[in-house]
């Protein structure tokens, strides 16, 4: 599908049709063709309000927790407790295969725009190539384009490598290796962050996922970030919380920053073999509200093409997720809730979702 015939459609809210409504889709998915201009469009230029961030000192940055110290679960603790993001060292995942999603994520998007949209996610589908799924809360476009992974990424890689087998199963065999190995370590950190807060395996053992035996496996999102005319006046992803337990992050170059009370914006700085663990909003009300979901966003520069990868850690779709009052307040402070329902209540309320499912207790305080 050639770009100029997704450049022509205008957004059209009025004597709304089903064409329109298709049309409305496209534009809020499409990215831009990055490569095709020298400066920063109207579309594209955000009010900001975020100046550089602050420098912060020692005390101040996001702690580096090595997963072989006796000390990494108190660690823990203290990271999801004040930070809500922390980086790992000695997580076991293999450096080459980082290496490798990261090349083959550049690979993806380097592809000339046309190609890319071959891929491109449809209306009812959560995977594929687009603009973030966020977009649509923003009136200014963000200067990223994503590729989401549900279960297999070969449908659409059919589409972005019709003849060319060999990269097409090369990028698949290497996703595949990636969502496997952070699902490990995913629930290798969920335990050490129960076993920080007292909690035994009875606790917790329905919301493990079942990845494995279902042959699934979490969303795997890459996200690129193309070098920017202006990045002072850009904005890479917009702020927002992950919905996920857990996210684990790799980073080609910092770009991330986190929301810290009383600071404001810290950048988590690439820390050269770590990944970046987050803690979404379904871990925070787990924790009756003692873990915190982090604030976010990414931010673009001028010199050189960012990607990252995102793997989602959650619970099976459909089971409840209430809080362990035990681990603070003699109440919950949230309902009790599903991923599913949560997700839908995030895809239409955004960064409002959590107050939305504060528990009435809460609420009439
Ligand atoms: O690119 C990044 O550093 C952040 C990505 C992110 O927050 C996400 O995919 O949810
Ligand atoms: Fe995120």
């Amino acid at each position: 599908m050639p770009t100029s015939q997704y450049s022509s459609l205008k957004t059209n809210t009025k004597n709304t049709t089903k064409d329109d409504h298709n049309n409305n889709h496209q534009c809020s998915i499409i990215p831009l063709d990055f490569k095709s201009v020298s400066k920063l469009p109207e579309s594209h230029t955000w009010e900001l309000t975020h100046p550089n961030p602050l420098s912060t000192s020692e005390s101040e940055s996001i702690p580096i927790i090595n997963l072989s110290d006796p000390k990494a679960i108190s660690l823990m603790r203290h990271a999801c407790e004040n930070w809500g993001i922390f980086h790992v060292t000695h997580h076991g995942v293999p450096s080459n295969l980082l290496r490798e999603v990261e090349n083959q994520s550049r690979r993806l998007f380097s592809l000339p725009s046309d190609q890319k949209l071959l891929a491109i996610r449809s209306l009812d589908s959560l995977s594929g190539y687009g603009l973030p799924r966020m977009s649509t809360f923003f009136p200014k476009r963000m200067w990223s384009e994503g590729f989401t992974i549900i279960e297999s990424p070969l449908e659409h890689t059919r589409k972005l490598w019709p003849h060319d087998h060999h990269q097409r199963d090369h990028f698949c065999n290497v996703m595949e290796s990636c969502q496997k190995e952070m699902n490990r370590l995913a629930e290798h950190i969920m335990g050490l962050m129960f076993g920080s807060l007292g909690l035994t395996q009875q606790d917790t053992k329905n919301i493990k996922p079942k990845y494995g035996c279902q042959n699934s496996s979490g969303p795997l999102q890459l996200n690129s970030y193309p070098v920017c005319p202006d990045p002072t006046k850009a904005m890479g992803l917009a702020a927002h919380t992950d919905s996920s337990l857990l996210t684990l992050l790799l980073q080609s170059s910092t770009g991330l920053q986190v929301q810290k009370e009383g600071i404001g914006w810290v950048p988590v700085h690439a820390v050269e073999g770590a990944l970046v663990i987050n803690v979404g909003d379904l871990m925070q009300i787990l924790s009756n509200g003692r873990f915190k979901s982090v604030l976010h966003r990414a931010v673009v520069n001028k010199t050189h093409h960012r990607i990252s990868t995102a793997y989602f850690y959650g619970p099976p779709k459909d089971v409840k997720i209430e809080p362990l009052i035990q681990l603070s307040s003699p109440f919950p402070l949230y309902r009790p809730t599903t991923w599913k329902e949560y997700l839908g209540i995030k895809a239409n309320h955004f960064n409002k979702a959590l107050e939305l499912i504060r528990s009435d207790i809460t609420k009439a305080q």
